[in-house]
């Protein structure tokens, strides 16, 4: 299960404004990757496109030898097949209870008995703890709890990837905390690969095995944890550290003049990196990697305290 996504040379404008250009980048099979990047960078026009949705103005998206930029109506129906998707809102039919919204792709797409889909939306029900609400309305439940139902409907079709936009909009700290544990939990369990576009600095540094950061219409930095965590590159060290200080303004880039009111003002060390989630049953995912190893592989001396099961960041959304 779980299949890898390779972007090569995507760029999309709408009229004559280019989103980002030339963005290439691998998101590998069964691991999870986090998208992130101020407010209007596009990150949710990415996930659309790389699940075909949105069309590039240039570039590929290759998911087991399509490249689904470029295919047939025909072939991107099949492809999108592999995908759930988890919208920012859950994406649900108000007028339709838990039990029917979840169980709607299993009616649209399969022939399954009503009884085989019983057993599908009940066994996805439960593995977002959502057991004992199906007949509950969206309008009648919590933002969190809408957002555990999209994802159990976004699971029902079995993806081999699953694109989850701004998982933690509109929850407290403490339902974010549960649901990035849910994602950690069901990637161990299905092995998807998993694309998440978030703000959330806390997700970014505890959650993936991949961060990428777009930034001014490009992809600033894409790859392991570590490696961005560890970065001393402007951008994404403030970025990933929530500072004021950096080329990032209030509106994007900050001006010439913004910039030499810095100069003289360091930007403050890098915070320890802290241990990625484990998964709550021990079971051990395929895109874990011993803690520090990235950093030991390339030579990198991680900040001071990282990797220590203590290492908190105080750092809040972005
Ligand atoms: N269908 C569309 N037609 C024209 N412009 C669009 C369309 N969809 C998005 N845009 C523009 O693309 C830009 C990027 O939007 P997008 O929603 O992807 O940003 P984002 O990084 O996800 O932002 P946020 O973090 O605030 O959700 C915005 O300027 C938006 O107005």
């Amino acid at each position: 299960m779980g299949v890898e996504v390779k972007v090569e040379g995507l760029t999309k404008k709408f009229g004559s404004q280019v989103i980002w250009s030339d963005v290439s980048l691998t998101l590998p099979a069964g691991e999870i990757s986090v998208m992130l990047g101020p407010s209007g960078t596009g990150k949710s026009v990415f996930l659309k496109t790389v699940i075909g949705l949105l069309k590039p103005n240039a570039g590929h998206v290759w998911i087991e030898g399509t490249d689904i930029a470029n295919c047939s109506e025909k072939d991107l129906y099949e492809i999108r097949k592999l995908f759930g998707v988890l919208f920012q809102d859950g994406a649900m039919f108000g007028s339709m209870d838990l039990y029917d919204n979840v169980a709607f792709p299993l009616r649209e797409h399969t022939k399954k008995s009503e009884s085989e889909i019983r057993q599908v939306v009940m066994d996805k029900m439960e593995l977002v703890g959502l057991t004992g609400s199906e007949n509950k309305l969206p309008g009648e439940i919590s933002g969190g709890m809408r957002k555990r139902a999209g994802l159990a409907r976004a699971l029902v079709l079995d993806p081999e990837i699953l694109l989850i936009d701004e998982p933690d909009s509109g929850l407290d700290p403490v339902r974010t905390a549960y649901i990035n544990q849910l994602f950690i939990d069901l990637n161990a369990q299905i092995d998807a690969t998993f694309l998440i576009v978030t703000h959330d600095i806390n997700t970014a540094r505890t959650v993936p095995d991949n961060i990428g950061l777009l930034y001014h219409k490009h992809l600033a930095m894409f790859g392991p944890r570590e490696m961005l965590l560890s970065s001393t590159e402007p951008v994404v060290a403030q970025f990933l550290n929530a500072q004021r200080v950096g080329p990032i303004g209030m509106s994007e880039e900050k001006d010439a003049d913004e910039l030499a009111s810095e100069s003289g003002i360091e930007m403050p060390p890098l915070p320890p990196i802290p241990a990625q989630l484990d998964p709550s049953d021990g079971r051990p995912r395929r895109g874990q990697r011993e803690p520090g190893k990235w950093c030991r592989d390339n030579n990198v001396t991680p900040p001071r305290g990282s990797f220590d099961a203590h290492a908190s960041f105080a750092g809040a959304s972005v």
